[in-house]
């Protein structure tokens, strides 16, 4: 565990960049720091592996001050990934992964396979590992900066704004490398970022920090969408909140419907007279193909010659409403394709039943959000309260 201990940081020119900072970091989890730009969050990251002290109060890493560890020492034990890498230029890839195993002594043959063994597993061709830094994209020059964070297989690891230089697409397949490296590492992660949507995929838990290095709020992801402790947190969560705060509804216990999916090889006589407007058209082993508008079947035939339109899918048991919904949005039909882990489909989650979803889950909101007010009384007072103390 990590905790900042009425922690403040004045830089000699006299700007206060954190400012009576208190928290804790639970072990095997990701907190992420997120906040508007200059609210301290990169120099609360760097007061954890000393690459700045605080003026006032007190790191524990475990316990132990981190200013009365030798930073060499502490080091070993974290890894630090920043922006765009930072990795050595006139290195090649495998020797920047295995440079710090080196440094800790190990021979240069074990020290290499370690690093082919971790670009393996940040999802990277291990065909690249001769390349240079310069020869490999941004998001692939990425993967290499937390190979390398990971080498010495340290407890901690610090994040600055690791995946902001890079494309959305590549952002997105680098949040989820993370969180699959993550379910099996259980490293302590600290993540710094200015982005919310980006602080809630990842985080456990979610440190708002506000301009002059103050704690607005700390929690979970869910709370933190549903209960702003004030008005700058609502404002920073931003506009499509509700939405967003739909990503932490499981779709799970969404009905299905078993009726509405039809294999490309039936007759569409046996559609006809159905009063579905639309049927969502399978292959052989159940894979969505596209739903077929039942007012417009030719005569005769099988389903391989109607023109079908577009379609959306969503895996019932692990993804949630808000990826129900947009596959549902994906389509004329407005209704979603529920698939197993395979891609077969399961069945048909029709709009009717995701609105009944929504009603659920926007009481579910106002219940949470009421609550908050019969707890804390009028205004938001006692919110910012609770977040300044850092519960
Ligand atoms: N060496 C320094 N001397 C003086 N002021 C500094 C120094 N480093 C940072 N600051 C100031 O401290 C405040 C916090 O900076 P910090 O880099 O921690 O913010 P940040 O939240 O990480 O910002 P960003 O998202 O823009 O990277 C800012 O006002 C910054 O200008």
């Amino acid at each position: 565990m990590i905790t900042f201990d009425r922690v403040t940081k004045r830089y000699p020119d006299g700007t206060v960049a954190v400012d009576d900072l208190s928290l804790e970091v639970p072990t095997g989890g990701i907190t992420v720091f997120v906040g508007p730009s200059g609210c301290g969050k990169t120099t609360s990251l760097r007061m954890i592996n000393r690459m700045i002290d605080p003026s006032e109060g007190r790191v524990l890493l475990d316990g132990v001050d981190v200013t009365t560890v030798d930073p060499p020492t502490l080091r070993r034990g974290i890894g630090y990934v920043i922006q765009q890498a930072g990795l050595f230029p006139h290195r090649k890839i495998v020797d920047n992964v295995a440079t710090v195993p080196q440094l800790l002594g190990w021979d240069r043959r074990k020290a290499r396979d370690r690093a082919m063994e971790l670009l393996e597993r940040v999802g990277l061709d291990t065909g690249l590992a001769n390349r240079y830094p310069f020869q490999l994209s941004g998001g692939q020059q990425q993967r290499v900066g937390v190979a390398r964070a990971l080498a010495a297989d340290p407890p901690v690891l610090l994040m600055d704004e690791p995946f902001s230089a890079v494309d959305p697409i590549v952002r997105a397949s680098l949040q989820d490398e993370l969180l699959r490296l993550q379910a099996e590492l259980h490293k302590t992660i600290v993540f710094v970022t200015h982005d919310i949507d980006e602080a809630v995929k990842l985080g456990d838990r979610v440190a708002v920090l506000q301009v002059g290095g103050h704690l607005a709020q700390l929690d979970d992801p869910a709370t933190l969408l549903a209960r702003p402790a004030d008005g700058f947190v609502r404002e920073f969560l931003g506009r499509d909140r509700g939405i967003r705060r739909l990503s932490f509804v499981p779709g799970a216990g969404l009905g299905l419907r078993g009726d509405l999916t039809v294999p490309v090889s039936a007759d569409v006589a046996s559609a006809r007279g159905t009063a579905e407007p639309w049927l969502a058209v399978v292959d052989p082993d159940g894979g969505p193909l596209g739903w077929a508008a039942t007012a417009g079947l030719p005569e005769s035939g099988t389903f391989e010659a109607v023109p079908l339109a577009p379609y959306g899918t969503f895996v019932r048991d692990r993804d949630s409403l808000r990826a129900a919904l947009d596959a549902a949005l994906l389509s004329p039909s407005g209704n979603a394709i529920a698939v197993d882990d395979s891609g077969r489909a399961e069945g048909v989650v029709t709009r009717e039943v995701l609105d009944e979803a929504l009603v659920l889950a926007a009481r579910e909101a106002s219940r949470v959000a009421g609550e908050t007010r019969a707890d804390e009384g009028p205004g938001e007072a006692g919110g910012a309260r609770e977040a300044a103390d850092g519960r």
